[in-house]
């Protein structure tokens, strides 16, 4: 069974354009799929729909066989969305907040500190969580937005843009999780304009255009021969 399936997705936003149009694909457990298109394509459109930020006109989104419509709660329990720009709560701590995100999933105390201890020390934040996080730079919140993703260990990872603003370590540290996640069976699901990250990093990819999926599948399967940035651009300006 796939981790993700979107079936026939359509979303129009209240000025009747179609942001998504008739979007199909599926994720299986191990996959790292690079979600591209230009400025506008749909990409957040679409994964905003997937997490249940936002509803849809028509089709239907599973996660792990479970509807996000009829059943936002579990498909919920069972994921983790990265926004592109990591909106915290100000006022918390980097601890509280990380504490607020496990108690919402029921992490247990041993788990949350294991967690809180290896994704801490790896992305260099364990001295800043007892900051108030507006005393952040912008990089420094979106490390606590990843370790607060990490802290339920989800099946699916909903990523929009996320190596945007992380320094050079810390994007690799990145790339070195989602890996991690998908060998012990997680699937991630991640848009991005890097086109040399997604195809070094994903299995697969689905590019959209207007709304429109024009390509998806094993990344050397789509681009054939030629580099993921190559094949792109011919698409793009087809
Ligand atoms: N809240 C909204 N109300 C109306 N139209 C919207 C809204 N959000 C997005 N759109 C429109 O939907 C289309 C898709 O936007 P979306 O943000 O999904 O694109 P994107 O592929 O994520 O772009 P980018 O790479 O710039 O982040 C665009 O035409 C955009 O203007």
């Amino acid at each position: 069974m796939s981790v993700l399936n979107i079936k026939n997705l359509t979303k129009v936003y209240d000025n009747k354009k179609k942001a998504v149009d008739d979007l199909s694909l599926s994720i299986e457990a191990g996959d790292i799929m690079g979600f591209i298109g230009a400025n506008g394509a749909g990409k957040t459109t679409t994964l905003k729909a997937v997490v249940g930020i936002h509803g849809f006109e028509e089709g239907e989104i599973t996660i792990g066989g479970h509807s996000i419509k009829k059943e936002p709660i579990l498909c919920k329990s069972m994921l983790a969305y990265i926004p592109d720009n990591p909106d915290l709560y100000e006022h918390l701590t980097g601890y509280q907040y990380i504490n607020f995100i496990a108690d919402l999933y029921n992490v247990s105390t041993s788990l949350r500190s294991q967690a809180l201890k290896k994704y801490g020390d790896m992305f260099e934040m364990t001295s800043n969580l007892t900051h108030v996080i507006s005393s952040y730079s912008h990089g420094m919140k979106q490390r606590t937005a990843i370790i607060s993703a990490l802290v339920h260990s989800p099946d699916l990872l909903i990523l929009d843009e996320p190596f945007v603003g992380l320094d050079p370590k810390a994007t690799f540290l990145l790339k070195q999780v989602m890996q991690e996640r998908v060998s012990s069976g997680g699937a991630i699901f991640f848009s991005t304009h890097i086109l040399d990250v997604a195809e070094k990093l994903c299995n697969k990819v689905a590019i959209i255009k207007d709304g429109k999926l024009i390509a998806s599948g094993p990344i050397e399967a789509v681009k054939g021969n030629q580099s993921l940035e190559a094949f792109f651009m011919e698409v793009q300006d087809a």
